[in-house]
């Protein structure tokens, strides 16, 4: 569970696509983001698609490739030998990083193999180039590996495109883990998977995840999801975190009313009457509302949410909320 020191502050993150060639040419899709995420925690990431979920997540990874840009903020990863800025560390400080202190499993990750390389030619790249490895111990740790997310170790064997999408989410988990990352970042693991494959995956990726001591920040849109693996939970909202807290509290007394809209729309076990959606449409990232960018869906604004919009305030207990419900009564975290 949460806890302790954090092993990634993020400051201030402003980033999005360039969409011409011009500098003004820019949608921003993830604007002024800070958020810690803490050693030991599991912590999702949740909101409607197109908010920018996976924007942050690549950023938070430092991969940060053009069209991809970071106008501003830090992303503090704490390393063995020290604090480093994934924003601005150059690319081969990060490569250093990447695999061993911070993993990364990308959205339809599975379909990211190589298809023309066996399953154990992925495994051994990494071991030589990433913790120095020579082929024998390489090939003995690719065997525990492939079969500690349970599978055979003939899987090592496999060309890709032999293997099925939950065996290759397999293949992809045990990649990202082997080198025990501090940090793991995973995109929606279990899009495109059956949902009782969904289940084993997800569950080898946590039980790994917490018997190894790392962190896992886990971005999905599938609320049900969060309320299962995550001990803490960020809102995100039109490029914005509007809430955070521990799960369990979030899910049982949304605060944001977009929250309590999130959670409205779940189906529960034994109510059979129709679950209302969220009115609207989520704002265009060219031209955002004024103030609160929920304010033309949320059937409580107020003047003030038109004009101004409200920091992210600290209700204490690590809850933060972003709205003007609670804007006075809290304290303000920039
Ligand atoms: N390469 C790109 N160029 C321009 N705009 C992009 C690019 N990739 C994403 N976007 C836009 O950025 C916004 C945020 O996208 P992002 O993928 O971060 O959202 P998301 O919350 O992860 O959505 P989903 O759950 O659908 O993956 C969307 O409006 C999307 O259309």
């Amino acid at each position: 569970m949460a806890g302790g020191e954090w092993i990634m502050r993020l400051e201030g993150i402003r980033g999005g696509y360039l969409t011409g060639s011009f500098w003004e040419d820019f949608l921003e899709t993830v604007s002024g983001v800070n958020l810690d995420i803490f050693e030991n925690e599991i912590l999702g990431i949740a909101g409607e698609s197109g908010c920018g979920k996976t924007t942050l997540l690549r950023i938070m990874y430092g991969h940060v490739v053009k069209p991809l840009v970071l106008r501003s903020g830090r992303v503090l990863l704490r390393g063995e030998n020290g604090v480093y800025d994934l924003a601005s560390v150059d690319l081969e400080e990060r490569r250093k990083l990447w695999w061993r202190v911070v993993g990364y499993i990308p959205q339809n990750s599975m379909n990211m193999l190589n298809p023309v390389e066996r399953v154990r030619d992925h495994f051994l790249e990494i071991l030589k180039h990433h913790a120095g490895m020579g082929e024998r111990e390489a090939t003995s740790v690719a065997t525990r590996y492939v079969e500690e997310v349970g599978l055979s170790r003939d899987v090592l064997n496999a060309y890709p495109h032999q293997l099925s999408g939950g065996m290759r989410q397999r293949v992809v988990i045990a990649l990202s883990l082997m080198l025990k990352p501090k940090l793991v970042l995973a995109d929606e693991p279990t899009t495109g998977l059956d949902v009782v494959v969904q289940r084993g995956v997800l569950q080898t990726l946590t039980e790994k995840v917490r018997s190894y001591g790392s962190s896992l920040v886990i971005v999905s849109h599938d609320i049900g999801m969060h309320t299962m693996v995550t001990d803490r939970i960020a809102i995100m909202y039109a490029g914005k975190v509007v809430e955070v807290g521990k799960t369990v509290e979030v899910i049982r007394e949304p605060l944001h009313p977009y929250t309590r809209a999130l959670i409205e729309s779940l189906p529960k076990i034994g109510d059979k009457r129709l679950r209302k959606g969220l009115p609207g449409m989520p704002p265009d990232f060219k031209n955002p509302p004024s103030g609160c960018r929920f304010h033309p869906r949320c059937p409580l604004a107020m003047d003030i949410c038109k004009d101004k919009e409200p920091p992210l305030v600290s209700l204490g207990s690590g809850r933060l909320v972003a709205c003007w419900l609670y804007g006075e009564g809290g304290v303000g975290v920039g």
